[in-house]
C-alpha cells in the first residue's frame, strides 16, 4: 500500500485543483474529474499528471482505480508542492532550452493541461506552437534579450497559459497513453478543443460567449464566439448565420473585425475572428468614465473617421450593419513604429489615424442587404426613427445615425434612453447636453449625422472626405512634410557646399599651372588646395586627384 501511495504521490499534483486549499477534493472527486475530462461543462481543476520515470501507475488509463479510496486528509499530504518535482521546478525546467528531439516529441504527444477556468477543454489536446513572428513574441524575446535572462519569464496571462501548456506537453514526454488510445481520444476532441487553447472568456452578449484563444498551429490569438444556446431551430440561428454570411462576403478591411472561419459544433455556431487587444469602445468609454477622463475632440474625430471608413466599405459592398454602437466597435492597439516598419500602414493610406488605436466594426449579426433588406432591428437606443417606422429606403443612413450617437457617447453624453419622450426628443435633431465643449464645426457635423431626415445625413463616403475630420490628418501630414522638407533642404545645402569645395579644389592646380608649377614639398605653399586628409565630394574622395603631372598632386 505504501508503495502504491508513493507511486501516486510522485505522479499526481492536485495543486491546480485547489490552489487555495478550500476545495474538498477527495479521491472520488478527482477520479470523477478524470472520467469527465472531455466535458466542456466541467470546471473543476483536473489532477495534473506529473512527469515521472516510473510507469507503474498511469492515471491516463481509464481502467486504473486505487486499491482503496484515499481519505481526504491523507490525500492532501500527498501533494508535491515543495518536493523536487513540484510544478515550479517543472516550469523552470521547461523554461530552459530543450533539445529539438524533445520538442518534436512533445508536439506529438497528447497531454493533460490545467488551464485555469475551463480546464478540461484543453485536456488531451495537442500542444500550442509559439509563433516567432507575432508582436507579442518579438517584444517578449527582445525584452528577455535586454534583461539577459536565461530563464523565460512570461508576465502576462497569455505567456503563463502558453507556458503551462508547453510545460504540460513536455511532461508528457513520458507518454502514458498507448498510441491507439491517443488516436481515439484525439478523434473524440471537438475542432474547437483540438485547434485552440482557450485562454479566457472575454465577453458575453446576445449571441453567446466570446473567448480569447490561441490557435495551436499558428500560435496566434483569436476571438472565438460560441453561440449561447443550441442553434437548430432557435431564433439565434439566423443571427449567427447572418454574421457568418456577412463576414464571408465582406472579406478584409482594416476597419472591420477580420473573420477567419466558422463551423457548427454540438449544435452551437462557432466563429473565429480577429482578436482585438483593446476590447470594445464601450469598455474604453467605461474606463475613461471611471478615471474621470473624456475622449478629446481629436480622438472623437479620429473615431468618427475610422468607423466611417469601415462603414464606407460595408455600404459599398451593398450591405448595412444596423447595430452600430460602442460595444460593437473594437479596438486594436496600433503596433509601435519599429514593429510596424517604416512604411505607411494600410489604415493610414485609407485615411486612418497614424497615432493611437485602430477602430474596427464588429458583430455583424444584424447585417442585411441594402437592396433587399431583411431587417432585424439592432439596439433600440441607437435606432433611427425611419427604421422603427419600417422605412428601409435609406438604410445606410441608419448606420450614420447610430454612428453619430456612438460618438456622442464617447464624448461623454449621458446614457441613451431605450424609449419614451427622451428617445423621441433625441430624434428631433437636438444634441444632448455635453460635458465638454465641442468646436462649432464638429458640433454641426454631429448634428448633421443625427438629422431626422435621413437624406440630409452625410453618407459614409462623404464623411471620410469631410474637412472637419481630415484637418487633423492634414495637419499631421503637413507637419511631417515640413520635417521632411527641412531634412532635404539641409542635405541639398551640404551637397552644394561640397560641390563648391570640389570645384575650387579642381580649379586651384590649374591656377597654379598658369602661374608656373610648384612642386609640393613640405606642405607649404599649397594655396587653396584642400588640407591633408580633407575629403571631397562623396565618401571615397579621400583618393588623390591626379592631373597627369607626375610629382604634382592635390
Ligand atoms: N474580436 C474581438 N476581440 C476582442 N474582444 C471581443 C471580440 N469580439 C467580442 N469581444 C468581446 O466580447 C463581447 C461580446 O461580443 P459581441 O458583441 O460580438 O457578442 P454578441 O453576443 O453579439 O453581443 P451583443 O449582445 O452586443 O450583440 C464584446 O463586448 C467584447 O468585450
Amino acid at each position: 500500500m505504501a508503495v502504491l501511495f508513493d507511486g501516486i504521490s510522485q505522479q499526481l499534483d492536485f495543486s491546480s485543483c485547489d490552489e487555495g486549499g478550500s476545495s474538498d477534493n477527495s479521491w472520488d472527486d478527482c477520479a470523477s474529474d478524470l472520467s469527465r475530462i472531455r466535458s466542456p461543462s466541467s470546471v473543476c481543476g483536473t489532477p495534473r499528471v506529473q512527469r515521472h520515470r516510473s510507469r507503474s501507475i498511469t492515471l491516463s488509463s481509464p481502467s486504473f482505480q486505487p486499491a482503496n479510496p484515499i481519505p481526504y486528509a491523507a490525500w492532501r499530504k500527498l501533494r508535491l508542492c515543495e518536493s523536487p518535482s513540484t510544478p515550479k521546478s517543472l516550469l523552470s525546467k521547461s523554461s530552459q532550452p530543450c533539445s529539438s528531439t524533445k520538442r518534436s516529441r512533445s508536439q506529438r504527444t497528447l497531454r493533460f493541461s490545467s488551464a485555469a477556468g475551463n480546464v478540461t477543454q484543453s485536456c488531451l489536446a495537442p500542444s500550442v506552437n509559439v509563433n516567432p513572428f507575432t508582436r507579442e513574441t518579438v517584444c517578449r524575446s527582445s525584452e528577455l534579450h535586454e534583461r539577459n535572462r536565461c530563464r523565460s519569464d512570461y508576465d502576462d496571462d497569455y505567456g503563463h497559459r502558453l507556458k503551462n501548456n508547453l510545460t504540460s506537453s513536455e511532461e508528457d514526454d513520458e507518454a502514458f497513453l498507448p498510441p491507439k488510445k491517443q488516436a481515439v481520444q484525439a478523434f473524440m476532441l471537438s475542432r474547437y478543443e483540438s485547434e485552440f487553447l482557450e485562454l479566457e472568456r472575454i465577453g458575453t452578449g446576445e449571441f453567446g460567449a466570446v473567448f480569447k484563444c490561441v490557435k495551436r498551429l499558428d500560435g496566434c490569438l483569436y476571438a472565438i464566439k460560441r453561440s449561447r444556446r443550441p442553434l437548430a431551430g432557435s431564433a439565434n440561428e439566423q443571427l449567427a448565420l447572418k454574421e457568418v454570411y456577412a463576414h464571408a462576403v465582406l472579406g478584409h478591411h482594416p476597419h472591420v473585425v477580420r473573420y477567419y472561419s466558422a463551423w457548427a459544433e454540438d449544435d452551437h455556431m462557432i466563429i473565429q475572428n480577429e482578436y482585438c487587444d483593446g476590447g470594445s469602445l464601450y469598455d474604453a468609454i467605461m474606463k475613461r468614465e471611471v478615471q474621470g477622463e473624456l475622449f478629446s475632440q481629436a480622438e472623437l474625430k479620429d473615431l468618427l473617421l475610422q468607423v466611417s471608413l469601415g462603414l464606407k466599405y460595408i455600404h459599398s459592398s451593398g450591405l448595412v450593419h444596423l447595430d452600430i454602437k460602442p460595444s460593437n466597435i473594437f479596438i486594436c492597439q496600433r503596433p509601435s513604429a519599429s514593429a510596424a516598419g517604416e512604411g505607411e500602414s494600410e489604415e493610414e493610406e485609407d485615411g486612418g489615424s497614424s497615432a493611437g488605436v485602430i477602430y474596427k466594426i464588429g458583430d455583424l449579426g444584424h447585417v442585411t442587404s441594402i437592396n433587399s433588406p431583411q431587417v432585424e432591428e439592432g439596439d433600440s437606443r441607437f435606432l433611427a426613427t425611419e427604421v422603427l417606422h419600417e422605412d428601409y429606403s435609406h438604410l445606410p443612413k441608419a448606420d450614420i445615425f447610430a454612428l453619430g450617437l456612438t460618438v456622442l457617447q464617447a464624448a461623454g453624453a449621458p446614457p441613451l434612453p431605450q424609449n419614451g419622450d427622451e428617445w423621441h426628443s433625441l430624434r428631433t435633431g437636438q444634441l444632448p447636453s455635453m460635458p465638454q465643449e465641442l468646436s462649432p464645426p464638429f458640433r454641426s457635423l454631429l448634428q448633421l449625422l443625427l438629422d431626422p431626415d435621413p437624406t440630409k445625413r452625410l453618407s459614409a463616403k462623404e464623411l471620410c472626405k469631410h474637412t472637419v475630420l481630415r484637418e487633423e490628418r492634414t495637419g499631421r501630414l503637413a507637419a511631417q512634410l515640413r520635417r521632411e522638407l527641412n531634412v532635404e533642404k539641409f542635405r541639398t545645402a551640404m551637397l552644394e557646399k561640397e560641390l563648391e569645395e570640389a570645384r575650387s579644389a579642381a580649379l586651384s592646380p590649374q591656377q597654379s599651372l598658369s602661374v608656373g608649377l610648384q612642386p609640393i614639398t613640405n606642405g607649404e605653399n599649397t594655396g587653396s588646395l584642400p588640407k591633408k586628409g580633407r575629403r571631397l565630394v562623396g565618401r571615397n574622395t579621400a583618393r588623390s586627384v591626379s592631373f597627369g603631372c607626375p610629382g604634382y598632386r592635390v
